[in-house]
């Protein structure tokens, strides 16, 4: 233990030396930044961004920085932490997780020892060794009086207080986790998984794993990870950052669209409709259907002189315009073209008729026709330039537009889509106005020029960069950290600086971004159409994508990978499962796994890896109105039972309201309402908001209800969040299954 104290010792000795160098440079930097050219300037501001950054990984990776030594058969001794450190001279001293030396560190096993002798689990508390957990591999040295331990370093992990944000497991990765982390960049992977496997986990150091192993192919492409919800979003958000990796874009389903931030689609029946694979078509639909034919001749006043716009002319213009192939915004320009030179045509025809022997000319007879209010009213009739958020708004505000373009809706269903215009987006429309911005294209076109514009200014950094670079990365490598820098990163850091944007930031605001790989977890809840969008983001389809099938509950979610990734990927995706839950004890998981069975749903139940304290506790009420009062009697034990730990109440939505206002009267200043609250140590929440979260202990309110509102979904999510412990609380007949 002394030898290890002192080796930690050491590794933080040499972070605090690196992180003072960093501190050191930035400052330099600064003093500096005010002197000299604009081109000084701007390389300056790009070293400052980049110390900043480094110094911010620096610092994220502090707590628990190392975690894992190797005992190898020629006798060296292998540190395994969050990032690579080395002495001054390069002597290493902790190899990164994600490197190719690091990897038997999770894959060695007794059988199959890969040059291992021993593994040993170090246990900090943030900076401080604790504990140490040994395997040993090689039996020889279990006569040197050592004994096999093992499992200890994951049960503490998996035993340990639950605190409302989810922490990496960099240290305790298992086997059949570690290949999928590691598992090889191209095409698409699916995860499925039961409940509680690890898949968010997974999906999470994956990424850290791609972007450190593949970073030339990644870095400036980047790799998307997208989830269910902004909450749950939040309650990730800190584990990249302590794996060493910033440099993940993350959204969640309602923010895919640059420039909007989409609610929750409150009815499932729309969510439904809109995600079906149909809307495509009623999308491309709709915007044709703004490509217009009048129905008569149209006289024109162009400068006092009448010409005729026949719906002839105007089909064939639109027919030509069509076969360009280009989005409706682009091809406008072609329609107009065709349509302006005709009409000048015309109009210089009638000026040469009138006027015999007399050539007009014919550029003021064009100019004369392009300005004329008539002309411009009527070609803007015939094909209106579109905005997508306009096209959908007006699609779904106007049932004429919406009858004409999804004649296959039934009444009643063109009839749940109605909504105003000025009503907010929600998650199910993001696709469709995704959908809608693919087949318009630039709402104005020139904005091609200036995408180029910026292309070119982008060239010209990188090249600046590279220059720069020769001087510096000999000096960076020497810092002793790992991560090569490259000319994309530093040319990114410079347009940082001048836009103000970070990376992930303009990813996000550019709806056409080709991102180099794309992690989704919550799969099984993506509709037909939000898969749309997604392959759309990664033309390559490069995917990782996990999820647990049995746990869907959208109404547009899927029933079967298959049927939801053979549109875009055919047969081309291979399928890894994960076996063992890590989260909630056997009891309860077998429970879950009963009432889902008797429901009819299949469900991979994973191998439990604890056994629990406590079975499920079910508390029967004789009526409804005594569900809240038993609720407060038994929130103290549930409460003491946890420990401290994070306790959640979960229910129908309808019943968050009253629940919540019970409770707070009994816990002043401890109750938090909904997954944006996971602060308070009692959350009270839907099985929506539950999804992919886990808490201490859980009390169920009603069970029968979460079971009608989603075949058995909602309840099987529910009762498998909980990492000690589980309660019902039910006015009326369990589901069948729950008691063994
Ligand atoms: N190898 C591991 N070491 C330590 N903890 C682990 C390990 N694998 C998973 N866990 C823990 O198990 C819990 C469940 O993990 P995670 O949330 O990733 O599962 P999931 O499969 O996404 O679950 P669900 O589908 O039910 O939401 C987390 O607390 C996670 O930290």
């Amino acid at each position: 233990m002394d030898h290890e104290r002192e080796y930690v010792a050491g590794l933080y000795a040499r972070l605090d030396e690196l992180r003072a160098e960093k501190v050191e440079q930035l400052a330099e930097v600064r003093r500096t930044t005010a002197m000299g050219s604009h081109q000084n300037r701007s390389e300056r501001d790009a070293f400052a961004t980049l110390y900043e950054d480094r110094l911010a990984q620096l610092n994220a990776v502090d707590d628990r920085l190392v975690f894992g030594r190797l005992d190898l058969d020629q006798g060296e001794q292998r540190y395994i932490g969050r990032i690579g450190l080395s002495t001054e001279d390069l002597r290493q001293l902790m190899v990164d997780w994600r490197a190719p030396e690091a990897g038997t560190f999770y894959q060695a096993t007794a059988f199959e020892r890969q040059g291992v002798r021993r593994r040993r689990h170090l246990i900090l508390q943030r900076r401080e060794v604790k504990a140490i957990e040994d395997d040993v591999l090689d039996p020889s040295l279990l006569t040197e009086g050592e004994s096999l331990q093992g499992e200890g370093a994951l049960l503490a992990a998996l035993n340990s207080k639950r605190t409302g944000k989810m922490s990496d497991i960099v240290g305790t990765i298992q086997a059949e986790q570690d290949r999928i982390i590691r598992s090889e960049l191209p095409g698409a992977m699916v995860v499925q998984g039961g409940p509680g496997t690890g898949k968010t986990a997974v999906a999470l150091h994956r990424a850290a794993y791609l972007l450190y192993t593949h970073r030339d192919r990644l870095r400036s492409a980047g790799v998307l990870l997208v989830g269910p919800s902004s909450s749950f979003m939040t309650y990730i958000e800190r584990v990249l950052p302590s794996l060493g990796e910033t440099g993940v874009v993350m959204a969640s389903l309602g923010r895919l669209m640059p420039g909007i931030n989409a609610v929750l689609e409150e009815d499932p029946r729309v969510a439904e409709i809109k995600g079906r694979s149909l809307m495509a078509q009623v999308i491309s639909k709709a915007v044709a259907n703004r490509q217009r034919i009048p129905a008569e001749d149209r006289v024109l006043d162009i400068e006092g002189q009448k010409i005729i716009l026949t719906p002839k002319q105007v089909r064939r213009a639109r027919d030509k315009a069509r076969a360009t192939g280009k989005p409706h915004n682009e091809a406008r320009l072609t329609f107009v073209k065709i349509l302006l030179r005709e009409l000048t045509e015309q109009l210089t025809e009638k000026v040469e008729s009138a006027s015999i022997g007399n050539n007009a000319d014919r550029s003021y007879l064009a100019e004369d026709v392009r300005s004329s209010r008539d002309v411009r009213v009527a070609l803007n009739l015939a094909w209106m330039p579109m905005s997508p958020e306009k096209l959908v708004s007006e699609l779904f505000a106007k049932p004429v537009l919406l009858a004409a373009a999804a004649p296959e809706l039934t009444d009643a269903e063109r009839e749940l889509l109605f909504r105003q215009v000025d009503s907010p987006w929600t998650e199910a429309d993001v696709p469709l106005l995704d959908e809608a911005a693919e087949l318009l294209g630039e709402s104005d076109p020139s904005g091609g020029r200036e995408a180029a514009a910026r292309e070119a200014d982008r060239r010209r950094d990188l090249a600046n960069a590279e220059r720069t670079l020769q001087n510096v990365q000999q000096s960076l490598e020497d810092s002793g950290v790992d991560g090569v820098l490259s000319a994309e990163e530093l040319a990114a850091h410079n347009a940082v600086q001048e836009e103000e944007f970070s990376t992930a930031e303009r990813a996000l605001s550019d709806r056409t971004w080709a991102f180099g790989h794309v992690v989704i977890d919550e799969a099984q809840e993506l509709s037909a159409m939000q898969w749309r969008l997604l392959v759309r983001r990664c033309p390559i389809k490069s995917f990782t994508i996990v999820g647990d099938i049995a746990q869907t509950s959208a109404a547009a979610g899927a029933s079967s990978w298959q049927q939801a990734l053979s549109p875009h990927f055919g047969d081309r995706w291979r399928l890894e499962e994960l076996s063992v839950n890590y989260r909630t004890p056997a009891q309860i998981a077998d429970a879950a796994a009963r009432m889902a069975n008797a429901a009819g749903q299949v469900v991979s139940a994973p191998k439990a890896v604890r056994e629990g304290r406590w079975s499920p506790i079910i508390d029967r009420v004789a009526e409804p109105t005594e569900t809240l009062g038993t609720l407060r009697r038994v929130l103290p034990d549930e409460l003491s039972a946890v420990d401290g730990g994070l306790l959640a109440v979960i229910a129908a939505p309808a019943r968050l309201a009253e629940i919540t206002a019970g409770l707070r009267e009994d816990f002043p200043g401890r109750v938090g309402h909904g997954a944006g609250s996971l602060e308070q140590d009692i959350v009270v929440i839907d099985p929506h908001d539950a999804k992919g979260l886990e808490f201490d202990g859980v009390v169920i309110i009603e069970p029968a209800e979460l079971v009608k509102t989603s075949r058995v979904g909602d309840l099987y999510v529910s009762m498998t969040r909980p990492t000690q412990r589980l309660r019902l609380i039910s006015s009326t007949d369990l589901p069948a299954g729950i008691e063994a």
